[in-house]
């Protein structure tokens, strides 16, 4: 392995320049352990269902979703096994709740992010953020595998990685789980992305004088 990949964790390279992929038997989401399908630009929204074999939860997202990520945080819902979850961000006026809303219960009522979580099985169908000086507010967030339908935005980065110890994750494995990041095309992060990041601390300094 060359200086560059040792140092970055990405994959070996070949005769013929390409990478290899080494970590792939590390899982993070079903989502994306099989490659990250990209979105459609054209797409519009869909049906976000709980797992319930009877009277599913149903959501309507009626907007294509934004910062699309995978997140080791302890808080998003993550399906059985994965380590990590994906959740993504869209206007909170697309999101309406259609079906069997009597199933749903606030996860926390002290969050930030007010996830609402299926009382049958569990699944988070929306997070809502009511604070309205929150920098995100205004936002909901959403499992988007939670639809059947392919061209939601697909998922750009990990986020609060290093969280994954918290809830147990052996940390000797981290390298691996950020050496499959990397090579899924997902860079990881310990808290949100840069973009992210600089977006909040440009509403921290808007609201305190500072810009
Ligand atoms: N180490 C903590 C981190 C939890 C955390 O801060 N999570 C973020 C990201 S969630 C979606 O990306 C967050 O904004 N949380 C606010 C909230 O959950 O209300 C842990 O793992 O618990
Ligand atoms: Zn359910
Ligand atoms: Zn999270």
């Amino acid at each position: 392995m060359g200086l560059l990949s040792s140092l970055f964790g990405g994959g070996d390279s070949d005769s013929s320049g390409t990478s290899t992929p080494r970590y792939t038997s590390v899982r993070i989401h079903p989502a994306v352990d099989n490659g990250v399908k990209p979105g459609s630009s054209s797409f519009g929204g869909g049906e976000l269902k709980c797992h319930c074999t009877t009277d599913k939860v149903v959501v309507e997202v009626g907007a294509q979703t934004a910062h699309n990520h995978v997140c080791g945080c302890s808080k998003c819902w993550k399906p059985k096994g994965a380590p990590f979850s994906q959740v993504a961000v869209v206007s909170r006026d697309k999101v309406s709740v259609k079906e069997n809303g009597r199933k749903l219960d606030r996860v926390d009522a002290h969050a930030a992010i007010q996830r609402y979580a299926c009382k049958g099985c569990g699944v988070h169908m929306y997070g809502r953020i009511e604070d309205t000086n929150h920098p995100f507010h205004g936002l909901d967030f959403v499992h988007t595998e939670l639809s059947g339908a392919d061209g939601w935005s697909a998922p750009e980065f990990a986020a609060f990685v290093s969280s994954i110890i918290e809830q147990g994750h052996d940390p000797s494995k981290m390298d691996a789980v950020r050496g499959r990041l990397n090579e899924l095309g997902l860079p990881p992060y310990d808290c949100l992305s840069p973009a992210l990041m600089d977006a909040i601390a440009t509403h921290i300094a808007k609201a305190n004088g500072k810009l």
